[in-house]
């Protein structure tokens, strides 16, 4: 169910920082601590992880955004060389990619032993994934738990050193709250059940063979897990990206889930974070910019922008519905989206064009997810000039 309504209401940052500054001293850097009386956090360093966290079920997309924020920060991201060819991680110049999977405490064979789905909390080593990413944020490398999806079990750890930003993917990034304090921006990619459907269907079905049944029995068996579980995260998102079935086909609409229509949903009041708007920030938009600068065929492109609530905090709202039939001409859109983030005219456009060839590209989940990886780049740069 949609949480977003159009009222308003005081906005909470999740950084509040409180408390009496303790002083910790790692490889590279010195940091002060809150504890529970003062708000000074004193903070001198020379190397900085800035730790994202990006949630969403399984097969939501999660890899294709991880792809598209690392060519953003720059640099090809690859798995850790001459490591287990099953690891899950990904690292590149600037960033490191870890998989929250490679938390799970009990493997494939001791989740069906206890009759718990890899969704169920009781399946993942929390205090661990917390000591872990902890660690990293304070420079400090770790030996990380590598889990095989091949095999099902449990491999040798591999080496994790410090990044200079961390992004923590899976099903549970927000979930533990001692791991949900140490991130500093949270992304949930929220895929309504017949948009999830029908990525499954085009996954499983085409490239691994399962059948429509057998697809249709996977999502139900997940989703009790799912609702309780990992959907509730969205709440502690600082953005989320929302997919869902388009409204431009009338009647039964679109029942291939190729048209989309995505909102990108940016809380108010978050450090670093300044929401993307659309013409005039603080109006109401809305926008149909199918014409002489921006090829459409049916059903068409609208877009929105407004504000509202999202469990209970301000939030800004920019939507797409529809498809781009010719990707180089998105700069058209571009140029009426401001605070991108970007650091040069048609940088969107450029890293769209580039990525062509990953799911999403014509719409605006990829439109949406170049962004947010734009913001991210430009968060990790504020938090390095101002420590
Ligand atoms: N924006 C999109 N548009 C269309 N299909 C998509 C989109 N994003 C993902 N998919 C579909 O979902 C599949 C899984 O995507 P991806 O690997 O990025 O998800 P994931 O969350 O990392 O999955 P997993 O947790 O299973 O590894 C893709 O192969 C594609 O079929
Ligand atoms: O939801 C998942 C995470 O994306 C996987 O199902 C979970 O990690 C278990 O993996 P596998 O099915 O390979 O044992």
């Amino acid at each position: 169910m949609a949480a977003f309504t159009m009222h308003t209401s005081a906005a909470t940052s999740p950084y509040s920082p409180a408390g009496t500054a303790i002083l910790l001293r790692s490889r590279s850097r010195s940091y002060s601590y809150p504890t529970a009386a003062t708000t000074t956090i004193r903070v001198s360093c020379s190397k900085t992880t800035v730790v994202i966290g990006v949630a969403a079920d399984s097969g939501c997309g999660k890899s294709t955004f991880t792809r598209r924020l690392t060519s953003v920060l720059g640099g090809g991201a690859e798995p850790p060389r001459g490591g287990n060819p099953n690891s899950n991680t990904l690292v590149s110049d600037t960033a490191t990619v870890i998989c929250l999977d490679d938390y799970h405490s009990l493997d494939r064979a001791g989740r069906k032993a206890k009759g718990v789905t890899a969704l169920d909390p009781r399946a993942i080593d929390f205090d661990l994934m917390y000591q872990q990413v902890r660690a990293i944020k304070d420079g400090r490398a770790v030996e990380k738990p590598v889990y095989n999806h091949v095999t099902g079990r449990i491999d040798p750890p591999e080496l994790i050193t410090p990044p200079e930003i961390l992004v923590i993917k899976g099903l549970h990034p927000m979930y533990d709250e001692r791991v949900r304090d140490l991130l500093d921006l949270s992304i949930y990619l929220d895929i309504s059940n017949e948009v999830k459907f029908a990525w499954k269907v085009q996954r499983d079905m085409a490239e691994r063979g399962h059948s429509l049944e057998s697809i249709r029995a996977s999502i139900e068996a997940r989703k009790p897990d799912f609702d309780a579980y990992i959907e509730p995260q969205k709440q502690y998102a600082d953005a989320v990206i929302e997919v869902l079935p388009t409204q431009l086909i009338p009647g039964p609409g679109d029942d291939e889930g190729k048209v989309l229509r995505v909102k990108l949903i940016m809380k108010e009041g978050v450090e670093h974070f300044a929401p993307v708007y659309l013409f005039d920030e603080g109006s109401t938009v809305n926008w149909i910019p199918c014409g002489r600068k921006l090829s459409c065929s049916y059903p068409g492109i609208r877009f929105a922008y407004g504000f509202g609530t999202y469990f209970g905090h301000e939030v800004s709202v920019v939507e797409m519905d529809g498809q781009f039939d010719k990707l180089d001409e998105l700069i058209y859109v571009e140029t009426h989206l401001s605070n991108l983030s970007t650091k040069f005219y048609g940088e969107v456009a450029q890293q769209m064009l580039t990525h062509a060839d990953l799911p999403g590209s014509n719409n605006g989940t990829g439109l949406f997810q170049t962004i947010v990886g734009l913001k991210i780049r430009d968060l990790y740069e504020q938090i390095v000039a101002r420590r």
